[in-house]
């Protein structure tokens, strides 16, 4: 069945222009010259879209783009004007508006837009569909990665296998644990988790199997383990690489047998436990090194699931900084904030040596720290430890018939006064104007490589030149990479 788009305009013939044009792409049309009539339509009957002038006499563009968006969170609407001022372009998109068009509209760029904005809402669709058969689960990212391991949790979470969830920290090792375990028959049962690189070697057995009273010095009541605690339910090992070598071995018999006895008793307790482990080491580097029991290996190791570290997925970071932005400002109390396509390609950029739980501890202090209400590049590159040696620059211009998300950044000079002195620029005497530029043009291409660590894609993507270009330009000004600070 052709998509249905819903077409507002207060003039008749633009109405019957865009119609005649959208059936002819194949799109099923249906018309409203009023924003009243506009959100009758959408509230009787299904829409996929809507396109919708900004100027109309009784009730503006964006104050129904407001009420449509109240009304269907999900439908995608894009805006068009004929007096489209950056202004209007900013509040549209923070309305929720996905695209913003010029008119005289430019019919290939208009099927382009609904195209998009139809493609990005079917894959939100399928996502919310994959998470609702994945049950509630916390977990952001329309990447493939994420995709495989969505898929994975899916079919691995019934079944009764014990799973090895490696990766580095801060990957979401501990959420996959959650999902596999809120998706299990077990899922009325407990989910326990114990790190053991945060016990003492000591203190680890009793941490797992419980004491008796009396077990040792301290040991001054019974207490139960968490084998104990998680009978009938799912018992989390993260960091079992670092579970020391006696311990090993006494593991490996509750997962041969499922019997263990408390420290000082001489009871045998029989548990019925998944075993769900986790680790940021190599696990056959470990055995190699004699620091890991092989046979504790194969059997905790039935399903690995990976969890690939954040820069080696950056399409998930626009779903993950929109999600923690929106959770980090409605817990501070303010307005979501919107991010300027710069300050995305900044944020981009930066590798995240901690992961995605380095990305919501950096978003969660924009939340508190940016003016807004779009977050620029400057604050993105104040944000990131190594952002702060750039130096201030103009936002980039956009050129008349740019992309209308591009013209999200070009408002955020209004937004965010730049300082009276920028970098600490003083005039020079002893230079001509050309050294002065050269200069500064050097020490920005310098600091900027020493950003991206001398990767020029992302040095060049970052100052948004072409690729050739910007290597022209290091070898006009001197520069070879590896002469950045760091
Ligand atoms: N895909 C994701 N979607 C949303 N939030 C995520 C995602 N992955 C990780 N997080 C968040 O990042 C933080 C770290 O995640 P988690 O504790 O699961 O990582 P981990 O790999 O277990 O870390 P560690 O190895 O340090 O224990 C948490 O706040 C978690 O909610």
């Amino acid at each position: 069945m052709p998509a249905a788009v819903l077409i507002v305009d207060d003039e008749k013939n633009i109405l019957l222009t865009l119609s005649q044009s959208l059936q002819l792409a194949g799109y099923r049309t249906e018309l409203a010259s009023s924003g009243q009539v506009a959100l009758d339509v959408v509230s009787a009957r299904p829409v996929d879209a809507v396109l919708m002038d900004v100027k109309m006499p009784d009730m503006d563009g964006l104050t129904v783009l407001a009420r449509l968006t109240a009304l269907k969170p999900d439908l995608p609407v894009i805006m068009m004007s004929g007096h489209g001022t950056i202004d209007t372009a900013v509040k549209a998109t923070q309305l929720g508006a996905r695209d913003f068009l010029e008119k005289p509209l430019a019919r290939d760029r208009l099927l382009v837009a609904l195209r998009n904005a139809l493609k990005h809402q079917a894959a939100m669709e399928e996502l919310q569909e994959l998470r609702a058969q994945l049950g509630r689960f916390d977990m952001v990212g329309g990447g493939p990665a994420m995709q495989r391991i969505f898929s994975l949790i899916q079919r691995t979470a019934p079944s009764e296998g014990r799973v090895l969830i490696t990766g580095e920290n801060g990957t979401g090792k501990e959420l996959i644990a959650r999902a596999l375990h809120q998706n299990s028959k077990r899922k009325s049962g407990p989910f326990v988790k114990l790190n053991c690189a945060a016990v003492p070697h000591d203190l680890i057995e009793s941490e797992l199997f419980g004491h008796e009273k009396g077990a040792f010095t301290g040991a001054v009541s019974v207490r139960r383990g968490k084998f104990e605690l998680a009978h009938e339910g799912t018992l989390f090992l993260d960091e079992i690489g670092d579970m020391p070598a006696a311990m090993q071995s006494k593991l490996l018999r509750v997962l041969q047998e499922g019997e263990l006895e408390r420290v000082g008793g001489a009871e045998t307790l029989k548990v019925d436990v998944r075993v769900i482990a986790a680790t940021n080491k190599n696990l056959e580097k470990e055995i190699a090194a004699g620091r890991f029991r092989e046979d504790l290996y194969y059997r905790i190791n039935v399903v690995q699931i990976h969890s690939p570290p954040l820069r080696e997925r950056r399409e998930d970071l626009p779903d993950l900084i929109d999600t923690f932005l929106r959770e980090a400002c409605a817990k501070n109390g303010r307005r979501p904030l919107a991010l300027s396509p710069d300050a995305l390609a900044v944020m981009s950029a930066y590798d995240y040596p901690g992961n995605v739980r380095e990305l919501r501890n950096l978003v969660e202090r924009l939340a508190i720290l940016c003016e807004g209400p779009v977050v620029s590049r400057t604050d993105a590159l104040e944000l990131l430890p190594r952002g702060r040696p750039l130096p201030p620059m103009p936002e980039p211009t956009v050129g008349g018939d740019a992309p209308p998300v591009a013209a999200v950044t070009q408002a955020a000079p209004a937004v965010e006064p730049a300082p009276p002195n920028p970098g600490g620029w003083r005039p020079r005497v002893d230079q001509t104007f050309r050294e002065q530029v050269e200069d500064a043009e050097r020490e920005i291409i310098q600091r900027v490589l020493a950003h991206t660590h001398d990767n020029v894609t992302e040095a060049a993507r970052i100052l948004d030149l072409e690729r050739g270009h910007f290597y022209k330009k290091m070898k006009a000004l001197g520069l070879r990479r590896g002469q950045s600070e760091s």
